[in-house]
């Protein structure tokens, strides 16, 4: 185990307030010592690093300058607030990051009064503090309201929306675009390029016109710290920068590492001006720690790790992840037919199209966090007979919903979906969390809703959805590791709207969809031996069902228990009201759904997770022992 860092300084830091009665000459010492605790504490706790590590001083200048917690900051995504985190009361439990009952590895209101706003999707934050701003002019205060955003996080239409309708109100809203020209990988876009060429000064303003140019926003008050700061380096941008267009007054680009700079901007902007600003802050990311500088990643996700090498702990595994047994699978195809082509809105290697991309750089598409358009776009692509997959989290997906229906869904488009994290992710949380997307795509009218019992099924279903062309298809897989089933060569074309029973029996019926499928085996050993013969079956298709295998399952069992990794609404809801309508209710029939808990789920263990959904083994048991009215221990004995 490493040693603790010496921390000093910042051990007399418990909350902003310390903060501000800091000598400013003081702060570089701060800025070291809160890297050295950020450091230590992810390198026990894994989590996110490189994005925290790069606004350290950028976390120390605003609350030194803003009166926090009156003073709103709002982090975009909050995976880079762990710094903000240990200044702001949380230092004591930051070992606790991501972990069941510890902090939060996001924002979050619940958590602390200097989180104004929680999120962990991306771009919500120009949006949410635009809100803020003109409730405090509605309600007549006058605090600041800061929205710090990612130039990953610029990619995505809702800062556009948010920026448009700023610029339109004119409020007081200050917006820090933190460009570290990184998103999870190297950006992607236009805009990314754009960026680029500010922050590289292509267009330099002389001294005068700069001083000019900040005094018409800053008033007299510009002073020669600040003129240094914005001239520094990569100079001052004017004119006609897009964000002036859109009705920000623009600033920058300012060094984000350096105290000197960023703290005679912040006091100016705080003290001066009206309407919208924005302040274009250059930073690195994984700044100041060799392994998360040199890291293709920056370390954006890690393990735990070691900090003298940087190396991270890997769990064992023995079988591959569902992800990457997707993307070998979707690479076979393509290769079969060079109609595959595949999207992701900014998750090359979270979704392994990165593994794509390698063997077919020109029909690989990281467009940006930009979900809405993924879609959409693969609604075009797949009108002039390509054949798109968009692998996405289901969590992510959420965010265009509307593209789903209205762009695919009613044109009958065949679009794609990987939908990958379906069902708990773990130490992420309830943000991240893949629970609805079963419930949101099986109501929509011939969309075809599959999920993967085991790595295998995977297999067949990347087959089955390359070949499908009459329509939407999707289909489901949790974040993690496959069971560790012989893996069948190619996949097979599964027969649309048709299950498999996996084990017969007479008695009990666990009618499975999705990767909950080895614990109803487990479950219906111990049944078995409990005197209950008990029949499994994997669904596979959500939509359509398997109407034969349903009537069947409620004809021929005293029980039927439907299990899933999803929310309510979702499969079982699909079956509960085939068995309904069909009558199939009628005869006695004891059926129970087991699905996610109607609750936003906190951060814990994913095994853990499942004990308290009751969607382990144990927990199926029980449900069965529950609808023939005996508990389990009764049973047994
Ligand atoms: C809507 C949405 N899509 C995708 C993600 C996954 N994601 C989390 S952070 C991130 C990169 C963000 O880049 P940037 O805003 O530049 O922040 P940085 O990590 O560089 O500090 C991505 C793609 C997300 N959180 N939300
Ligand atoms: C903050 C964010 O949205 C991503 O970094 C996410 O945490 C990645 O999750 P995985 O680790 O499951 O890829
Ligand atoms: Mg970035």
């Amino acid at each position: 185990m490493n040693a603790k860092p010496e921390t000093p300084l910042l051990d007399k830091v418990r909350l902003p307030s310390e903060l501000r009665a800091l000598d400013e000459a003081q702060l570089p010492q701060l800025a070291s010592e809160l890297r050295a605790e950020l450091i230590d504490a992810v390198s026990q706790t894994g989590g996110h690093l490189g994005a925290g590590l790069g606004v350290v001083e950028l976390t120390v200048a605003l609350h030194y300058v803003f009166d926090t917690p009156d003073d709103r900051i709002i982090w975009d995504v909050g995976h880079q607030a762990y710094p903000h985190k240990i200044l702001t009361g949380r230092r004591d439990r930051i070992r606790t990051l991501r972990q069941e009952n510890g902090l939060s590895g996001f924002t979050k209101r619940a958590e602390s009064e200097y989180d104004p706003f929680g999120a962990a999707h991306s771009s919500t934050s120009i949006s949410a503090g635009l809100g803020m701003a003109v409730a405090r002019d509605l309600n007549g205060g006058r605090n600041n309201v800061i929205a710090v955003i990612g130039d990953g996080a610029m990619s995505a239409g809702m800062a556009y929306e948010a920026m448009n309708n700023a610029g339109a109100l004119d409020a007081r809203l200050i917006v820090i675009l933190n460009d570290n020209d990184m998103s999870i990988a190297p950006p992607a876009g236009a805009m990314s390029a754009y960026l680029a060429r500010l922050a590289s000064g292509r267009t330099y303003a002389g001294v005068r016109e700069l001083g000019k140019k900040l005094t018409s926003y800053l008033g007299r008050r510009v002073d020669r710290a600040i003129t240094r700061a914005v001239e520094h380096a990569r100079g001052f941008v004017t004119g006609g920068t897009l964000f002036e267009e859109m009705g920000f007054f623009h600033i920058g680009p300012i060094d984000g590492h350096n105290l000197e700079h960023l703290i005679p901007v912040l006091k100016n902007v705080r003290d001066n001006g009206t309407g919208p600003v924005l302040i274009h802050v250059v930073t690195q990311k994984g700044k100041g720690y060799a392994p998360a500088e040199a890291a293709a990643d920056k370390y954006h996700g890690v393990n735990k790790f070691d900090v003298i090498t940087g190396a991270q702990a890997k769990a064992p595994a023995n079988a591959p992840s569902y992800t990457k047994v997707f993307a070998e699978s979707l690479v076979q195809e393509a290769r079969e037919d060079d109609r595959i082509v595949a999207v992701t809105a900014a998750m090359p290697s979270g979704t392994g199209l990165d593994l794509f991309g390698e063997a077919f750089p020109s029909r690989t598409f990281d467009v940006g966090i930009a979900e809405q358009h993924a879609v959409t776009f693969a609604a075009g692509l797949a009108t002039e007979g390509m054949r798109p997959f968009v692998a996405i989290y289901s969590t992510f997906l959420q965010r265009a919903y509307d593209q789903v229906v209205h762009d695919v869904a009613i044109q009958k488009l065949p679009v794609r979906f990987p939908i990958d994290r379906a069902g708990f992710v773990g130490a992420d949380g309830p943000t991240h969390c893949g629970a609805f997307d079963t419930a949101y795509l099986a109501s929509l009218p011939d969309f075809v809703v599959m999920a993967a019992a085991d790595e295998a099924e995977l297999r067949h279903m990347v087959r089955t959805a390359a070949e499908f062309d009459e329509g939407p298809i999707s289909f489901r897989y949790p974040r993690g590791n496959g069971v560790g089933v012989d893996m069948p060569e190619r996949g097979q074309v599964l027969e649309i709207g048709k299950g498999r029973i996996v084990r017969e029996g007479t008695k009990v019926a666990l009618l499975s969809f999705g990767t909950r499928l080895k614990d109803c085996l487990l479950a219906a050993e111990e049944l078995g031996a409990a005197g209950l013969s008990t029949t499994v079956a994997d669904a596979r298709f959500a939509k359509p069902l398997d109407e034969d295998l349903i009537r069947r399952l409620a004809r021929s069992h005293e029980v039927l228990v439907m299990v899933e990794e999803g929310s309510v609404g979702g499969f079982s809801s699909q079956v509960l009201d085939f068995l309904a309508r069909n009558g199939l209710l009628d005869n006695g029939l004891k059926v129970r759904p087991l699905t996610l808990p109607d609750s936003f789920v906190d951060h814990a263990n994913p095994d853990k997770m499942y004990v308290d959904a009751g969607l382990d083994s144990a927990g199926i048991v029980r449900a069965v022992f529950a609808a023939l009215g005996k508990s389990a221990q009764a049973a047994r004995a």
